[in-house]
């Protein structure tokens, strides 16, 4: 596909250097203009060129008059015979033709640019979610990513079009303005350049205007942030329970109102410096207009020139003035734009590793070895893993345990090359993963998380978001469920698999947590990888459904590799290894007899959970 960002990109722009709004340059506009036109161009190639060329035949309604009817006027003074006459009516009735022609054009032109405004806003998102997509998972954990990725969607909806359309308006206002120059200049050239002076104010103050408007916007994006996401809690299925029960509503709500004051104020604000500064700019116009008109009277006043001649300089001034400030309106909407348009453009090169440079990943080891890893996640100041060594052997079963925050989670995600290791290294057969393609390496990985996706999605889909490729293998996602034991449950839905999960739309249905569980694990299950990660997968299943699937997990997952987080020391004590996490550290390993016999961690919260349930026997 033809890109219109090719050519244009510099170094990306980090995160850091945009806490900051950028300053929009004049030097840059033209850029930025062709930028937007053929971003616009490559969106909707028909929709633009019908839209450009309309919006053109709108422009020429605005010489025609002009042209046509001096020279309608000047046949009509020099004839004086019949056939003069019936020649000057045909003509003025091909000018009053063409006004209509041109009035239709508008208006199609003005319903075809709606339909163009959606398909630039559809390809602009569509290049917005390329970059959510393929940046690394740690950019979402900066707010600044998720500033501008807020402040790039709201750009992409009408900026870009915007900009296309302040550069049609313009064209079309420059057109009327060259007519209307041209007439002033056969009277009295110098009068020209001294009109178009005082239309430099305005195109000042529609830039300045512009920037104080995007700083301003730039400036609330946090806040706005904050403004959605209270808006969702307030309006979502997931938290309403909970707003209900703890009596959040009002108090909430509150927030919510007090983050849209300060928003209202800010606008307030922002509306009032505009309005200063356009009302400066036409005070400051209509001076230098006046500076042209007043010595034009004087001058004819003292006999200088014919007052005839004088009448119509006059009248071409002003005409051309109102043509002047017709053409600002254009660049105010194209200054107005340019600052998003170039927010939005720095956002889009934001691409992550180019592909080419990652080596091709193995399908996957006999031996994973893991050297001294170091991550620290992007807002905390304390590492989570420091100096991890671990090793894993195909086809073993491995443990992890530890208390809350010892950084379990974060050694799966970095195992499964979710986050890049700051610090160590992670190798497959001793070979080096750091420079392999992540998305290729993830292939061989079946992922459950804690916190594992809800799909509002047909049951089946569900299942099949493990191996998308796959989706309609309904032995394999049947075979999958069974695994996982929920065949049970999803049979007896009212539609089976194809029943959708999640009341919030029509003709869906919830499940119990413990159910959606089971669909997340058959998910795993159905993406039949060789290294399985398993993160606290149990952890509301039923005791009897819990010891069921550890009794079978060897069958099921025979010839894998699994590594299985758990809290649950009843489910880790088979484990081939069990790996002690502490503080992020590695505290001790070895089998569950070894680390018995040790007396150390393992062997502590092994007997505080066992004493637990003997307490409640
Ligand atoms: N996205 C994050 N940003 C910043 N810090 C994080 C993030 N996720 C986890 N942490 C921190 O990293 C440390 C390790 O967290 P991790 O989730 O790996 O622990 P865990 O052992 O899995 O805990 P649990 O048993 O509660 O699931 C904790 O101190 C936690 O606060």
């Amino acid at each position: 596909m033809d890109d219109p960002e090719a050519g244009t990109a510099s170094s990306p722009v980090t995160a850091a250097e945009l806490t900051e709004p950028p300053r929009i340059e004049l030097r840059r506009l033209p850029a930025l203009a062709a930028g937007a036109v053929r971003l616009a161009r490559t969106a909707a190639p028909r929709e633009f060129l019908l839209v450009a060329v309309l919006q053109a035949l709108g422009g020429l309604g605005l010489v025609l008059p002009i042209l046509g009817g001096r020279e309608l006027l000047s046949r009509m003074l020099d004839t004086g015979s019949g056939t003069g006459q019936a020649d000057v009516l045909w003509q003025a009735a091909v000018v009053l033709g063409l006004l209509g022609l041109i009035g239709l054009a508008t208006a199609v032109a003005a319903a075809r640019d709606d339909v163009l405004s959606e398909l630039i806003n559809r390809y602009a998102m569509g290049r917005i979610l390329d970059v959510a997509c393929t940046v690394d998972l740690e950019e979402f954990e900066r707010p600044e990513f998720h500033n501008r990725l807020e402040r790039a969607s709201m750009s992409a909806r009408i900026r870009p079009h915007q900009l296309t359309q302040g550069l049609g308006a313009l064209s079309g206002a420059l057109m009327g303005t060259a007519g209307v120059a041209l007439a002033l200049a056969a009277i009295e050239p110098l009068l020209v350049p001294a009109t178009l002076l005082a239309g430099v104010p305005l195109w000042l103050a529609g830039l300045r205007s512009g920037q104080v408007l995007f700083d301003a916007l730039f400036r609330l994006t946090p806040a706005e942030r904050e403004r959605s996401y209270l808006l969702e809690l307030l309006t979502d299925r997931r938290s309403a329970k909970e707003v209900r029960a703890f009596g959040l509503g009002g108090y909430l709500r509150g927030r919510w109102e007090r983050r849209t004051d300060e928003r209202l104020a800010e606008i307030r604000r922002t509306a009032r410096r505009r309005l200063r500064i356009t009302l400066v700019a036409r005070f400051v116009s209509g001076i230098a207009l006046a500076a042209v008109l007043v010595p034009l009277v004087a001058y004819a006043a003292r006999g200088g020139m014919p007052l005839a001649d004088a009448g119509a300089a006059a009248t071409a001034v002003l005409l051309l003035a109102s043509r002047l400030r017709t053409a600002a309106a254009g660049t105010d909407q194209l200054f107005e734009a340019a600052p998003f348009v170039q927010d939005l453009r720095e956002f889009l090169k934001e691409r992550e590793r180019p592909p080419a440079l990652a080596a091709p990943a193995p399908a996957g080891f006999r031996r994973l070895t893991v050297e001294g890893l170091t991550f620290t996640y992007p807002s905390a100041d304390r590492p989570a893993l420091r100096g991890v060594d671990l090793e894993i052997g195909t086809g073993q079963v491995i443990a992890l345990v530890g208390e809350n925050g010892s950084g379990k989670t974060t050694l799966a995600k970095l195992l499964s090359h979710l986050y890049r290791p700051q610090g160590g290294r992670i190798s497959y057969d001793g070979v080096d993963v750091a420079g392999a393609d992540p998305d290729e390496l993830r292939g061989s990985i079946a992922v459950l998380f804690q916190d594992f996706q809800r799909y509002l999605l047909p049951a089946a889909d569900n299942v099949a978001m493990g191996r998308w490729e796959r989706i309609d293998d309904q032995g394999a996602i049947e075979e999958a469920a069974a695994a996982a034991g929920a065949d049970g449950f999803l049979d007896a839905l009212p539609r089976g698999y194809r029943t959708l999960l999640g009341p919030e739309f029509a003709g869906g249905v919830d499940l119990s947590g413990g159910q959606w569980q089971r669909i997340a694990l058959a998910r795993a299950f159905f993406r039949d990888a060789p290294f399985v990660i398993l993160d606290e997968p149990t952890a509301t299943l039923d005791a009897r459904a819990e010891y069921e699937l550890f009794e079978r997990l060897r069958t099921l997952l025979a010839g894998r590799t699994v590594l299985l987080i758990s809290h649950r020391f009843s489910t880790v004590r088979t484990a081939d290894h069990i790996y002690v996490l502490d503080g992020g550290r590695v505290a001790e390993h070895g089998t569950h007899d070894d680390l018995m016999a040790a007396g150390g961690r393992y062997a502590e919260l092994f007997a505080l959970q066992a004493a637990g349930y003997l307490d409640t026997v």
